[in-house]
C-alpha cells in the first residue's frame, strides 16, 4: 500500500501533486512520501511487538540521507554492506550501536573504520574473514563481534540473480560447516560471537521459504549452545516482497507472526533487515514524454528516464506499473515506454495501454527501493534529484546532479609539453 493516490484526477503523493512536483524539480525525478516510509518501519517494529528486536534497514535499498535520517529518528537500525553506507548512516545521525555490516568482501580498512566507531555485528561470510577479522580487531585492540551468516540451501522462489540462500550462491557459510567456523571464532582472541545471521534472497512473496531457513538455522543455534557458545539474537535478513503487479506478498504482521511461533520463548533478540519492503512503495519515478514514435511495428513512449535512472526492468524483467498523472480520457494504444539510452534494454515498461502525448507526465510507481540506488551515469547522464513528500510540503532533499559534478576528479591527459 502506498500513499500515491488520485485526487480530484490528479496523481497526489499525501496531499501535493505530482504533476506540481515535475514543474518544480523537473524530470526525472525520485519522489519518496515521508509518511508511507514511517508506516512501513513502524508496521515492522509494532509487528515484533514485545519480543525484543532491531528492524536495520538495509541502506542498499535507499541510501538518500533524508530517508536514513527518518528512520534513525524512529530509532532504527540499518544493515549496511560498505564502509560507504556506514558513513552514509553516520551522517544521517543513525546510532552505530544499531549497525550491521553484511557483504561478502569487507576490506580490512572497512573492518577498521566499523570496530573505531563500535557497530553492532559483523555478519561474517567466510572463514578467511573471520580471520582478518580477527586481526584487524587485534591491532586496535578491540574485540569485534561477530555473527556468521550462514546459506541454509533453501530455495527463496525468486528471480535467479536475488536469491541468495541457495549452497551455489556466493553468499553466507554453508550450514553443515557453520559449527566448525563457529568453533574457531569462539578460539579467536578478538572476536565475540553473539549471534547467528542468515539472508536468503529478496522480493519473497511466500513465507514458507522464511520458515525452511529459520527452522535450519534454529536447529544450528541449538547444536551451537549444546557445545556451550552463547548466542544473543538472530538476524534473519530482509527479503519481504512487495505488490509491484499481482504479487501478494504477506505482511510484515503476517511474518513477524511466523517467525515469532517458531522463535517461541527462546531468549533470542530478533534482527530483521527489511529493504524493499519499507521503501519499495514509498517511492516514485517521474518522468515525461518526451516523443511519441509509431513504427510499423510498435509504438513508443519515448521519455526522459532510462535504464541509468531505473535499472530493475532492464537488468531483471522488473515491472512496473506506469501510470500518468493526470490520465487523459480517450482511447488508450499499447506503448513500449522507453528510455533515451543507446542499447535495446533501456525500457521501462513493455505493451502498456496509455492514453498520452507529448509533455505528459507519468509516475512509474514502486520505485522507492534499488531505484535511485542502483542509478549510474551511463551515457553520461546526471542523475536526478530526489525529493520528499511531508504533509503539504515537497522539498528536495537531493539536487539534481550537474555535469560538472559528473566530471568531478576526471583530468585530460597531461601536457607533455609538446
Ligand atoms: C544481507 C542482506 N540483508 C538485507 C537485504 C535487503 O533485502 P530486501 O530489500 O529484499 O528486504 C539484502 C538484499 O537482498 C541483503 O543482501
Ligand atoms: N536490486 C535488487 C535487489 C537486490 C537485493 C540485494 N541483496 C532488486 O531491485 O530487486
Amino acid at each position: 500500500m502506498d500513499h500515491f493516490v488520485y485526487r480530484e484526477g490528479v496523481l497526489s503523493a499525501e496531499s501535493v501533486f505530482l504533476e506540481e512536483i515535475a514543474a518544480r524539480f523537473g524530470t526525472p525525478c525520485y519522489v519518496y512520501s515521508r509518511a508511507t516510509l514511517e508506516r512501513h518501519w513502524r508496521a515492522f517494529d509494532e509487528a515484533l511487538g514485545e519480543h525484543p528486536h532491531l528492524i536495520c534497514y538495509a541502506v542498499k535499498a535507499n541510501g538518500n540521507l533524508a530517508v536514513l535520517n527518518l528512520l534513525a529518528r524512529l530509532g532504527s537500525g540499518f544493515d549496511i554492506v560498505s564502509v560507504g553506507e556506514l558513513e552514509r548512516v553516520l551522517r544521517a545521525g543513525g546510532d552505530p550501536a544499531r549497525v550491521v555490516f553484511s557483504g561478502i568482501g569487507k576490506q580490512a580498512h572497512e573492518m577498521r573504520r566499523a570496530l573505531e566507531v563500535g557497530i553492532r555485528c559483523f555478519n561474517v561470510e567466510s572463514a578467511p574473514e573471520l580471520e582478518r577479522l580477527n586481526d584487524v580487531a587485534g591491532a586496535l585492540g578491540l574485540r569485534a563481534p561477530v555473527s556468521l551468516r550462514v546459506n541454509p540451501d533453501v530455495d527463496a522462489g525468486t528471480h535467479p540473480y536475488i536469491a541468495t540462500g541457495l549452497k551455489e550462491n556466493k553468499f553466507g557459510i554453508d550450514i553443515e560447516s557453520a559449527p566448525a567456523v563457529y568453533r574457531r571464532a569462539a578460539a579467536l582472541p578478538h572476536l565475540d560471537v553473539v549471534g547467528v545471521d542468515c539472508h536468503i534472497g529478496s522480493q519473497l512473496t511466500r513465507l514458507a521459504p522464511f520458515q525452511d531457513a529459520l527452522d535450519r538455522v534454529l536447529a544450528l543455534v541449538e547444536a551451537l549452545q549444546a557445545e556451550g557458545m552463547v548466542i544473543r539474537h538472530l538476524d534473519l535478513g530482509g527479503g519481504l516482497g512487495i505488490r509491484y503487479r499481482e504479487e501478494t506478498p504477506p505482511s510484515p504482521a503476517e511474518y513477524a507472526a511466523a517467525l515469532k511461533a517458531r522463535i517461541g520463548d527462546r531468549p533470542l533478540e530478533i534482527l530483521l533487515e527489511p529493504g524493499r519492503a519499507i521503501v519499495g512503495n514509498a517511492g516514485v519515478l517521474l518522468t515525461r514524454v518526451e516523443y511519441l514514435k509509431t513504427t510499423a511495428h510498435k509504438r513508443f513512449a519515448i521519455v526522459d528516464a532510462a535504464m541509468n535512472d531505473l535499472l530493475r526492468p532492464s537488468l531483471y524483467q522488473g515491472w512496473h506499473e506506469i501510470v500518468p498523472v493526470r490520465p487523459r480520457t480517450g482511447e488508450t494504444s499499447l506503448y513500449d515506454v522507453v528510455g533515451p539510452v543507446c542499447e535495446t534494454g533501456d525500457f521501462l515498461g513493455k505493451e502498456r495501454a496509455l492514453d498520452l502525448a507529448e509533455g505528459d507526465i507519468l509516475a512509474v510507481r514502486s520505485a522507492g527501493a534499488y531505484g535511485f540506488s542502483m542509478s549510474s551515469n551511463y551515457n553520461a547522464r546526471p542523475r536526478p534529484p530526489e525529493v520528499m513528500v511531508d504533509g503539504p510540503q515537497a522539498y528536495q532533499v537531493r539536487a539534481r546532479e550537474s555535469l560538472d559534478q559528473l566530471m568531478a576528479g576526471e583530468t585530460c591527459l597531461p601536457d607533455d609539453g609538446a
